[in-house]
């Protein structure tokens, strides 16, 4: 678990002070893999950094794992990170080394006992499937295979959380994918909390179990993803959203885009609004999503016929978002 309480983090440039984060404040349950999304300099590597305290706070209280690593002294912080792991957006692994040598540079570290360290090497590559790969040097592998690496090494001293740095950044779409899935399964099987700073929204509706969005070094919402795409007033649910490119159409009928979720996702709710309102409906572009627990789609329809707004009530009051286009 980790608790961050009124956390500030200045940086002195010349005679300029840099707010770079401005009294957050956010709990992460352990076992939940919890999202910061923010733009560019919004002040996401900050938090992260402060929360392992390779950036020391200005002011604030963070506690990882029922520590107050704000307060640590030198030597019981270096015992405390053991229990923090972290990956990175460029993976960070040493080039002269191979991949199972890489893996051992942490057990290296904390004296983990030598005739132990092969088995535990192994493990390690079998938990991220690149048993295989023991000894190819990093340039031998995929943008994938490398951050597999990252994560087993990141695991090594068995930490009981996962702080993620922009981890599929550099990553393409099916490989971001594969990586997310690796996530998701360690948090299940080894019962990992992981917090990940992303820019992506992507990383945020395949994983996320709850998401805080950072704008200017404070955090203006955060909650369950479940929460946030049902609510017509969050700030970020018109991101998560399934997006399509919408069309433009000259016909007299009506456009509107519809966006579906929870139940209504899988009711038959545009063939019973033609039969009860006698209109005509087109589907002109679509897109259908597992975001969280919730399947949600969104169309873009036309609509004709005398009842046009009676029947878009009549969605509105099934708890569809309709947006005229
Ligand atoms: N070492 C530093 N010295 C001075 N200013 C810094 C330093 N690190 C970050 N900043 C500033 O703090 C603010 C937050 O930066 P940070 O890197 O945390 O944002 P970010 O959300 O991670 O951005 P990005 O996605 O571009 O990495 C920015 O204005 C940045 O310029």
């Amino acid at each position: 678990m980790i608790e961050v309480i009124d956390l500030k983090k200045n940086y002195s440039l010349k005679d300029q002070i840099i707010t770079a984060l401005d009294g957050v404040t956010l709990t992460v349950e352990a076992g939940e893999i919890f999202g910061v999304v923010g733009l560019s300099g919004a002040g996401k590597s900050t938090l992260i950094r402060c929360i392992n305290m390779l950036e020391k706070p200005t002011s604030g209280t963070i506690v990882v794992n029922g520590q107050e690593v704000t307060s640590l002294p030198p030597a019981e912080l270096r015992k405390a990170r053991q229990r923090i792991g972290m990956i990175f957006q460029h993976f960070n692994l040493l080039s002269s080394r191979t991949v199972a040598q890489n893996i051992a540079f942490p057990l290296e570290i904390v004296n983990y006992p030598k005739e132990k360290r092969k088995d535990r090497i192994a493990e390690l590559l079998s938990l991220v499937g690149l048993m295989e790969k023991a000894n190819a040097y990093p340039s031998q592998l995929s943008g994938g295979q490398k951050q597999r690496v990252g994560i087993a090494r990141a695991l090594a001293s068995e930490p009981e959380v996962l702080l993620s740095d922009e981890a599929t950044s550099a990553l393409d779409p099916q490989t971001t994918t594969s990586i997310l899935e690796l996530l998701r399964d360690l948090n299940r099987r080894l019962g990992l909390t992981i917090l990940l700073i992303t820019h992506e929204m992507n990383v945020i509706r395949q994983i996320c179990d709850r998401v805080a969005v950072l704008q200017d070094g404070r955090i203006i919402e955060q909650g369950t993803i479940d929460e946030l795409i049902t609510r017509p007033d969050s700030l970020i649910s018109r991101a998560l959203l399934p997006q399509f490119e919408k069309q433009t159409i000259s016909s007299e009928a009506t456009s509107v885009t519809i966006t579906f979720m929870g139940e209504a996702a899988d009711q038959p709710v545009l063939a019973s609004l033609v039969r009860n309102y006698d209109i005509d409906v087109n589907i002109i572009a679509g897109n259908l999503q597992k975001i969280g627990k919730n399947r949600v789609g969104k169309l873009q329809v036309e609509i004709s016929g005398k009842q046009v707004n009676a029947a878009l009530l009549h969605l509105m009051n099934l708890g569809l978002r309709v947006e005229k286009n």
